[in-house]
């Protein structure tokens, strides 16, 4: 590899990253929806069905896409204990 090769690969992460944040960005903006729509109708913050559903359909894409499945899920799982998070301060009107 050439410094110019590592530069352009560089350059796609960079990319890469910005697209990642701006999605994780706007999944955090329609889930804080969410939570206020459940803080008003009295739903629970968690829902562990969808979220199974969510991260069997996930390791699914993840394989099709030769991503680690166990990775894609923790990964999820991150991400979802985050917005369950959220969804309790709004809940607890903190
Ligand atoms: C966003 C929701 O709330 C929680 C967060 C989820 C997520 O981030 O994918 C999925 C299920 C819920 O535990 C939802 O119920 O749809």
């Amino acid at each position: 590899m050439t410094d110019e090769t590592l530069r352009g690969y560089r350059e796609s992460i960079d990319n890469i990253d910005a697209a990642l944040v701006l999605l994780l960005a706007e999944r955090f903006k329609v889930t804080q929806a969410v939570g206020r729509y459940k803080a008003t109708s009295g739903l629970p913050p968690a829902d562990p069905d969808r979220e199974e559903k969510q991260i069997a359909r996930l390791r699914r894409l993840a394989e099709d896409a030769r991503l680690d499945p166990d990775f894609s899920e923790a990964f999820l799982r991150f991400i979802i204990r985050e917005v369950i998070r959220h969804h309790e301060r709004v809940r607890d009107g903190a």
